[in-house]
């Protein structure tokens, strides 16, 4: 490796954005330099996902170097980092799991912000607002656009133009909507209470547990701690300086920074010695939570007069994968290495696809988790040599589907299904099914095939629908009608699929859930296809299909969000066409950067994959 000098010595400068190219060794900087800066007092490594927080663990775990045993060095995502000094400022809040807000909380608040609404619109004689539906769907999206709103510093505007300037076209509900439940939800936030005298397990978020058994209230998702800091700092609250005050301060993956976010880093930044902020605009695929990638950078030019830094060339590949990454990205980007990275498009078959390294050898990166779920069954049912995969897809919602309806059928089976209780959650999420009271109770029992039918058949008789009517009848068959023993499970479970209308509205699905289960449901027919079995064998696929799924010597198959900031020897992209991914929905740019960075993770070659469409 080349032994530059560190920039904080080349520089002058209190603060410097260094731009570099994937590869150009962004991480290893800060690494380098937070070496230094730890023997000169407090500093602070900090970064956007979890993900790129474990990669700069790594990082200085390698030169020795960890929090434990090193006071000086403090490594957090930034919400995490938020979380951490609200703790310290004596902040109690139960921390949620998000989807428990989604279901549970969000529907009643989002009906009586409606009310109001409309009420006001009518003494207003105004135009009154659509209500919108109180789906799963429809509260995930609301709450995507809660994220948005506050990320993108909008519900800091001043005016209505200011307030669009800020969120752009990034909502899915109208603004009237988003703004009014945003307040509401905020205010339930500051003053909720569980309904005994703690929360059960399920609504928190398993990473916080909260500080006190009993007598806490209000709540926050962790990626809302940045704004509850800025509001406690706002409203007079000190940050402790024996937990705030960094002499140094490192951001990692700065293009993934949330205005939000770099607003609360300013604040603690503010009396840092040194800064460094490191970054790749085309490395931007967090968009859709309110990353601005461009207003950040200049934020942190403008703040803090650094100075900017630009670095085109690669230390991870040679020069094959710079000249594809360069046109990809449109920079000239070059290689500082000897070594080539050759790269190879492969279409058709996993049979050509060892042509650079064995498939055993390389690391599959996908653009999101519904492909991935293709590409595992496509590498169970097609690869040349029966290869592991190091991922567990017995736990993809279409095996949850076909458990459950198994363990309904056959209550009496014997055959432990560990995978039950994970089965019902997912059965449940099915766009036709309201999840019903008794669902939280069910999943905290001992959940046995024999009590699940009991369930079920309350549900399917309950007064207050819990099934759309094609599910309702198709679950009513299949509790009650004849099935042989020996019946194919490929044509059972098409056949329940197709009464119960479980893809009618899936052919353009709108949730990565429903895709997921799209794409699960045909991996697994064409999987039963060339292994037949009957419905009755269910557990036994189970076990086949576990057993080749080993996280020892199994092949990594990785989401592009999962891959960020990680590098490996061989990497094999999944379904890519013209020098992208096949499956687009985002904004062209995001998903250039997802492609970009799916194909920057490789060091020695790099496949990209097209399979075939009868095997796709
Ligand atoms: N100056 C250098 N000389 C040689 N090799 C280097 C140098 N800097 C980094 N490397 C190597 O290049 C690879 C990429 O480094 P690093 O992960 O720090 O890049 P990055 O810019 O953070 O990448 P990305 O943005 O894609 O996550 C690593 O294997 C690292 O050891």
């Amino acid at each position: 490796m080349v032994s530059a000098p560190l920039l904080f010595d080349q520089y002058p400068d209190r603060a410097l954005l260094i731009e570099g190219v994937a590869g150009s060794g962004k991480t290893t900087l800060i690494a380098r330099e937070a070496e230094q800066c730890v023997t000169q007092g407090r500093t602070l490594l900090v970064t956007f996902s979890r993900a790129g927080r474990d990669v700069l663990q790594n990082y200085m775990r390698a030169r020795n170097l960890e929090p434990v045993s090193n006071p000086n060095l403090h490594i957090f995502t930034i919400d995490g980092l938020a979380h951490f000094l609200l703790r310290r400022l004596g902040d109690e809040r139960y921390v949620l799991d998000r989807q428990a807000i989604v279901s549970d909380l969000l529907p009643d608040l989002v009906s009586e912000v409606c009310q109001d609404l409309q009420a006001s619109s009518e003494e207003d004689d105004a135009v009154m607002l659509q209500a919108p539906a109180l789906s799963i769907d429809a509260m995930e999206k609301l709450m995507s656009d809660l994220d948005y709103y506050r990320a993108s510093l909008a519900w800091q505007a001043e005016s209505a133009e200011d307030e669009q300037a800020a969120f752009g076209d990034g909502l899915h509900h109208p603004p009237e909507l988003v703004r009014a439940v945003f307040r509401r939800y905020d205010a339930l936030r500051a003053h909720w209470k569980p309904e005994a005298s703690e929360p059960d397990d399920t609504l928190l978020d398993p990473v916080y547990k909260p500080e006190h058994s009993k007598g806490m209230y209000g709540f926050r998702l962790v990626s809302e701690a940045a704004y509850d800091l800025l509001e406690a700092l706002d409203n007079g609250a000190e940050l402790p300086g024996n937990a705030a005050a960094y002499r140094y301060i490192l951001i990692d993956e700065f293009h993934d920074t949330t205005p939000l976010q770099l607003l609360l880093l300013s604040r603690i930044g503010q009396h840092a010695h040194r800064l460094m902020a490191v970054g790749d605009r085309y490395q931007t695929i967090f968009a859709w939570r309110g990353a601005n990638t461009e207003l950040v950078f200049d934020a942190f030019v403008r703040d803090f007069s650094a100075r900017r830094v630009n670095s085109l060339t690669s230390y991870r590949f040679g020069t094959e994968l710079a000249r594809l990454a360069g046109e990809l990205t449109r920079r000239a980007i070059t290689s500082g290495i000897v070594a080539d990275t050759p790269v190879m498009v492969c279409s058709g078959s996993w049979d050509n696809a060892g042509a650079l390294a064995p498939l055993g050898k390389q690391s599959i990166i996908c653009r999101h988790g519904p492909d991935r779920i293709r590409a595992a069954f496509s590498l169970l049912c097609h690869a040349p040599v029966p290869i592991k995969l190091a991922w567990p897809l017995a736990s993809t919602p279409a095996m949850g589907i076909a458990t459950l309806l198994y363990a309904l059928r056959f209550p009496q089976a014997t055959t432990p299904l560990r995978t039950l209780p994970l089965a019902l959650l997912q059965f449940l999420s099915l766009p036709g099914c309201l999840a019903p009271d008794t669902v939280r109770e069910l999943a905290q029992a001992r959940l046995t095939p024999i009590n699940l039918r009991m369930y079920m058949e309350n549900w399917i008789a309950a007064r207050v629908p819990v099934f759309a009517p094609s599910l309702k009848h198709a679950l009513q068959q299949w509790l009650t009608a004849p099935c042989a023993p020996d019946a194919g499970a490929a044509e059972t479970l098409q056949a329940f699929a197709r009464q119960a209308d479980l893809f009618r509205n899936l052919t353009t699905p709108q949730r990565l859930l429903d895709e997921s289960l799209l794409q699960g449901w045909e991996g697994l027919l064409m999987y039963l296809q060339l292994n037949p079995i009957a419905i009755q064998a269910w557990p036994a696929l189970l076990t086949t299909v576990a057993a080749r799924c080993s996280t020892r010597g199994g092949v990594p198959l990785l989401t592009v969000t999962e891959a960020k900031g990680h590098e490996y020897d061989h990497v094999l992209v999944y379904d890519t066409a013209d020098t992208t991914f096949r499956n687009q929905t985002d904004a062209p740019d995001v998903e250039r950067n997802r492609y970009y960075v799916a194909c920057t993770r490789a060091r020695k070659s790099l496949t990209l994959f097209r399979p075939a469409r009868e095997l796709a």
